[in-house]
């Protein structure tokens, strides 16, 4: 009997459920995809901040990579909070290694919104040389595009800068999230030599907690279901705008995201 394909999330967990593992888990059942996880560190966080952190032994990393993959077939991964260096490589080789290539999402978290370290920095090198060659897309926000480049995106034509010397250490597409920029909430999609926009109005409503993670995990679950990157971005931009739309008031903090059901499964 043919098995139906899973999606993976690698990511920490957030006990305050709004971002992280918690959010990619929601964003799957959602869309109408079958989530697995491995997990890379766990935080105590909430609304307001992350108060305390430990990271998961890289060899308990490799074996969750092991259980999940030697049973079942992953048609779509999705990285975020990677810890430290040695869960990067772990991570890498280990997505490497599957028997059929899944589509591999980047999320380059690397600070919560809070501005709690969630990636060691001495870890971003190993990024860049291991993980992100490997990459079908990589979706930093703004600040996160200027630290794994060293180019302060001032003006629209640092974008551009900033994707192809993203796409030189091996990425096959950048989406740079406009979250952290104003006017419109506009992203900026750079493949080969394609550049597409994808924006919907901004929401003024105050600070937004996991909307990175919900973007990322929507453009993994509807890689799976489509194969097709410019379709699989446009659906998930829709879906996190909508969810951004809804987001309401669970703590002292930031706001957290709606996921709802979705009837459009394309
Ligand atoms: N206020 C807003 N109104 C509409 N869309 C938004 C808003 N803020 C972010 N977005 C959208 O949410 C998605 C995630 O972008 P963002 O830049 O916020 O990612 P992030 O910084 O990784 O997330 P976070 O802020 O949760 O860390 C993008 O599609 C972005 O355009
Ligand atoms: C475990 C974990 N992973 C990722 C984020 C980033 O999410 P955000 O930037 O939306 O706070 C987070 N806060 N916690």
């Amino acid at each position: 009997m043919s098995k139906t394909k899973v999606v993976m999330s690698i990511a920490g967990s957030d006990s305050g459920g709004g971002a992280g593992i918690q959010a990619d888990l929601k964003t799957f059942q959602s869309l109408g995809v079958f989530g697995t996880t491995v997990i890379t560190g766990v935080t105590a966080q909430n609304t307001v901040g992350v108060q305390n952190a430990v990271h998961i032994e890289p060899s308990l990393v490799a074996a969750q990579f092991e259980s999940v993959a030697k049973d079942m077939e992953i048609s779509a991964v999705k990285t975020g909070m990677l810890s430290n260096a040695q869960i990067v490589e772990t991570v890498s080789d280990n997505i490497a290694s599957f028997p059929t290539k899944p589509w591999i999402v980047i999320d380059p978290v690397l600070a919560a919104t809070s501005v709690d370290l969630l990636l060691e920095r001495q870890a971003v090198s190993i990024l860049l040389e291991k993980l992100i060659p490997i990459s079908d897309i990589i979706t930093p926000n703004i600040p996160e595009a200027e630290i794994l480049t060293d180019i302060k995106i001032e003006h629209s034509k640092d974008l551009q800068k900033v994707a192809y010397k993203l796409m030189e250490t091996g990425a096959k597409s950048v989406l740079i999230k406009g979250g952290h920029s104003s006017g419109k909430a506009t992203d900026h999609f750079f493949w080969k030599d394609e550049y597409h926009t994808f924006s919907a109005e901004r929401v003024g409503i105050g600070s937004l907690h996991g909307t990175g993670c919900t973007l990322g995990s929507a453009i993994c679950a509807y890689l799976s279901k489509t194969n097709d990157l410019l379709t699989s971005i446009r659906f998930a931009k829709k879906y996190v705008t909508q969810a951004i739309n809804n987001s309401f008031i669970i703590g002292e903090g930031s706001k957290v995201l709606l996921q709802s059901l979705q009837s459009n499964n394309c």
